[in-house]
């Protein structure tokens, strides 16, 4: 599918910002209550018994800010952060030397961990569960296991594909939370946030504006600023107002609720294709030459929640929203 600004993917564009735009503490984390208050708990507690934070796995859509908390956790506990993920690691051998060289309490991330294979998650079993890992020497008749005993560690783990985890993995974590979209209010504090950090200036209605267009999503909010600055910038004296933010949103083809081009494209094919549904998953996604568990767990929540798509125990449907917003007419 093509890309366009709205994609929640992780743009090279935003890698820079995002680092620059990251809070660094469960303070200036806004919304997601419910997974910061237990954080919260959980960290205090760990702190005062001087333990590692119990192993932790996000999931939930692109760009809600799994990384993010990642590094918050880090810096709450004042220890290190390693970053690596599940397509990086390919061998046992790699695993094995990134946990033996970890420190007491550091916290290891692991973005993707559903995409790690088989023998590597085999040898995180024991390395979570009684912090050690069993490591081959030799070879043939004179191989044998020793046992390496490894300091106490933080696994977080971060998935947009919850349900592609092996059950003895996801067993394995003490504390699991789904990131949930964010409101418009959340998001319009969010904006202001970034605003002072980036030093743009910008007004609470030209904030709620894009707050309105960013799917619920902290990235796309942060690069829609981003590309709103520039408008105005250019074309008025630097202030974000409601109207420049609606010229320039409108003038950058992003939609009024902030439906990116995978999701028009889902609409339309459950409406082109399967006259509005029922569908099933499985149809929806060989039309679109999308895999099934991505389109269920990547692009459908946000259709859903905004009342486009609604799953009914025979498919996927298109509901009036869906046609009325795409403006297209609905045949009886
Ligand atoms: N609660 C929040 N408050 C303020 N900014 C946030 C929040 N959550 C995310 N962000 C911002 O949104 C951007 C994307 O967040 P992040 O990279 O953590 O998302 P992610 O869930 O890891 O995405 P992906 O699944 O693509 O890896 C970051 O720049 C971050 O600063
Ligand atoms: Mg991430």
């Amino acid at each position: 599918m093509a890309r366009r600004i709205l994609t929640t993917e992780n743009l090279e564009e935003d890698v820079k910002i995002e680092n620059h735009l990251r809070p660094q503490l469960l303070s200036d984390y806004i919304g997601q209550e419910k997974a910061k208050e237990t954080l919260k708990i959980y960290i205090e507690a760990a702190k005062e018994r001087g333990e590692s934070l119990d192993h932790v796995l996000f999931y939930g859509p692109p760009g809600l800010g799994k990384t993010t908390l990642a590094g918050i956790i880090a810096n709450e506990m004042g220890v290190n952060l390693k970053i690596t993920s599940g397509p990086a690691i390919e061998k046992p051998g790699e695993i094995a030397a990134i946990l033996n060289n970890l420190q007491e309490g550091d916290v290891l991330f692991v973005d993707e961990i559903h995409r790690l294979n088989r023998q590597v998650e085999e040898v995180l079993y024991p390395a979570m569960e009684d912090y050690c890992i069993d490591i081959m020497i030799g070879k043939g008749a004179s191989a044998r296991s020793i046992r390496l005993d490894l300091p106490h560690f933080t696994l977080v783990g971060a998935t947009t594909r919850a349900g592609m985890l092996t059950a003895p993995l996801r067993d394995r974590f003490g504390v699991i939370h789904r990131l949930e979209f964010y409101s418009w209010e959340e998001l319009r504090t969010i904006i202001l946030r970034s605003a002072k950090v980036l030093n743009v200036e910008i007004d609470p209605d030209g904030a709620y504006e894009m707050a309105k267009r960013s799917r619920g999503t902290p990235r796309l909010a942060n690069r829609l600023l981003k590309r709103v600055r520039d408008f105005a910038q250019v074309r008025y004296e630097g202030v974000i107002t409601k109207q420049v933010a609606q010229e320039a949103l409108d003038l950058l083809d992003v939609d009024k609720l902030g439906l990116d081009t995978q999701d028009r494209e889902i609409l339309q094919a459950l409406i082109y294709k399967f006259q509005g549904g029922p569908v099933g998953l499985e149809s929806l996604a060989a039309t679109l030459s999308e895999d099934a568990g991505t389109l269920e767990d990547v692009y459908e929540p946000y259709l859903i929640k905004s009342g486009f798509v609604q799953r009914t125990p025979r498919g996927r449907v298109a509901t009036d929203l869906a046609y009325e917003h795409l403006g297209i007419p609905k045949e009886e």
